[in-house]
C-alpha cells in the first residue's frame, strides 16, 4: 500500500479506516474541514492530523471519506495537489461521482492521465451513526468492499484499493459503477427507505402501544436512525436506480392493499400467503457470514440471569465445548430480570452444545 495514507474526511468511515490501517501498521494522516472531527479522530488514534495545504510527507495514497456531494471535488483537488498519489473514494454512490470527476477532466481542471489514478470504491459496512466518536477499526471485518475500476483505471490504483480493503479484513468485489449503483439501490437504499417509512408511521403512536414493541420493530427500523443529511445525498444521487425499485415495491403494496380490503374473498388468503412466501424466498437468498452461501444455522436458546458476567460465562462455556458461535442475539423478556440468548451454531454441533450447556447447569430452552 502506498504510504503515507491521507484520509480526507474523518467522520465515521474515515476515522474507522484510519484506525484499521494504523492497526495494520500503515502511516496515516488525517484532514477534515471540521477541526473538532479532525481532533477527535487524532485523539482516538486514527492517525496524525495535517493541513492538506502542507501535508508532509506528501501522501502516496489519498482516501476520500467526505460526504457524497463534495466527494468529486475532493477527489479532483487531491489528483491536482499530489500528482504522484493514487486516490480512492468510499462514497455510497459511484456513477454520479465518476461523472463529475470526468467532467472536471473535460473542462481541463485535471488530465485524463490524472483521472487514471482514481479508483471509485465502496465499503459495504457502516452504521446508522455518524462522526468519529462512533468509529471502529474493525468496522470492515468480513464485509464486502466494492472496487469499481473502469478500463482506463491504472492497475496500481486497483492494487492500492485491494490492499486497503484487505488490510481492513474486508472481502473484495469488483463491479463497474453502473452495476454497483443498481445493486445498492436494492440492497442498501430500498431497505433504508422502507425502514424510514415504517418508522415515520410511529410518530403519532401512543406510548402505551410503543411499550409493546419487540425485536421485529427494532430490526426493521434500526437504520431509520441514519443521518438525514447523508441520505438526502445518497437517494438523490442514485434516484435513477431507486425509482424502478420503488415502482416494484408500490406494485406489491397496492396488491396487498387490494387483497386486504376484501380479506375473506376467494383467493385472498392465498395471495397474502404468496406475498409472505416471496419474502421468505428473497430473505433466504441473502448470503451468510463472510459472503458464504446462505446457510441455515441451528439455534440454541439459553436463558441467562440479567446480572453482570452471565454472558461472558455462557460464551466461555460454549468455548470450552469447542463449538463456534456463528451468530448470536440477545432478547430481554419484558418485565423479567432474565435474558434469552439465541446462539447460532452449525447444525451438526447443536446436540452436543445443548448437552454440554445443560450438564453445566445452563437453562437451555
Ligand atoms: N455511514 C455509513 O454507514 C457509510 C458511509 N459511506 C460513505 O462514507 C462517506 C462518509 O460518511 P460518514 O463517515 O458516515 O459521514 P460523517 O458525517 O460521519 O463524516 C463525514 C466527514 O466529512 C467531513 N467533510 C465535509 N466536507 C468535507 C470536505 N470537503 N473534505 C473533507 N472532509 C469533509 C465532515 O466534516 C465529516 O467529518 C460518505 O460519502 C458516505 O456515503 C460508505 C459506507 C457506509
Ligand atoms: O447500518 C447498516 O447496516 C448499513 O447498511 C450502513 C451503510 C450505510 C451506507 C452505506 O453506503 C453502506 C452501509
Amino acid at each position: 500500500m502506498p504510504q503515507p495514507v491521507l484520509v480526507r474526511g474523518t467522520g465515521l468511515l474515515g476515522t474507522s479506516i484510519g484506525l484499521g490501517l494504523r492497526a495494520a501498521g500503515a502511516e496515516v494522516l488525517l484532514a477534515d474541514p471540521s477541526p473538532s472531527a479532525q481532533a477527535v479522530a487524532e485523539d482516538i488514534g486514527a492517525g496524525r492530523a495535517v493541513d492538506p495545504e502542507d501535508a508532509s510527507p506528501a501522501p502516496g495514497l489519498v482516501v476520500v471519506a467526505a460526504p457524497p456531494d463534495v466527494t468529486a471535488d475532493v477527489v479532483v483537488d487531491s489528483l491536482r495537489r499530489w500528482p504522484a498519489a493514487l486516490v480512492l473514494d468510499i462514497a455510497s454512490i459511484k456513477g454520479r461521482i465518476l461523472e463529475q470527476v470526468r467532467d472536471a477532466a473535460a473542462r481541463g481542471v485535471v488530465s485524463d492521465d490524472d483521472v487514471s489514478r482514481y479508483l471509485p470504491t465502496h465499503p459495504m459496512a457502516g452504521s446508522e451513526r455518524s462522526g468519529p466518536v462512533a468509529a471502529r477499526g474493525t468496522l470492515f471485518t468480513a464485509s464486502p468492499w466494492v472496487l469499481c475500476p473502469s478500463p482506463d483505471t491504472r492497475p496500481e490504483a486497483v492494487a492500492a484499493g485491494e490492499a486497503v480493503a484487505r488490510a481492513l479484513q474486508a472481502t473484495v468485489h469488483r463491479m463497474d459503477v453502473a452495476a454497483h449503483d443498481a445493486s445498492v439501490a436494492l440492497i442498501s437504499h430500498l431497505p433504508q427507505i422502507v425502514a424510514s417509512l415504517v418508522a415515520a408511521r410511529l410518530q403519532g403512536t401512543p406510548d402505551a402501544s410503543l411499550a409493546l414493541a419487540g425485536n421485529g420493530l427494532r430490526d426493521t427500523t434500526r437504520i431509520a436512525g441514519s443521518d438525514p443529511q447523508l441520505w438526502v445525498q445518497i437517494l438523490a444521487g442514485n434516484a435513477e436506480h431507486i425509482v424502478p425499485a420503488l415502482h416494484g415495491l408500490r406494485a406489491d403494496v397496492e396488491r396487498l392493499i387490494a387483497t386486504l380490503e376484501a380479506p375473506t374473498a376467494p383467493g385472498a388468503r392465498l395471495d397474502v400467503a404468496r406475498l409472505m412466501a416471496e419474502g421468505n424466498a428473497g430473505r433466504a437468498r441473502i448470503p451468510g457470514k463472510h459472503g458464504a452461501p446462505p446457510q441455515a444455522f441451528a439455534l440454541v436458546t439459553v436463558i441467562v440471569d440479567d446480572t453482570p458476567g452471565q454472558l461472558a460465562a455462557l460464551f466461555e462455556e460454549i468455548g470450552r465445548a469447542g463449538v463456534n458461535v456463528e451468530d448470536m442475539r440477545l432478547d430481554h423478556a419484558s418485565g423479567y430480570r432474565v435474558g434469552m440468548v439465541d446462539v447460532s451454531v452449525l447444525p451438526g454441533r447443536r446436540d452436543e452444545l445443548v448437552s454440554a450447556l445443560t450438564d453445566a447447569g445452563w437453562k437451555v430452552v
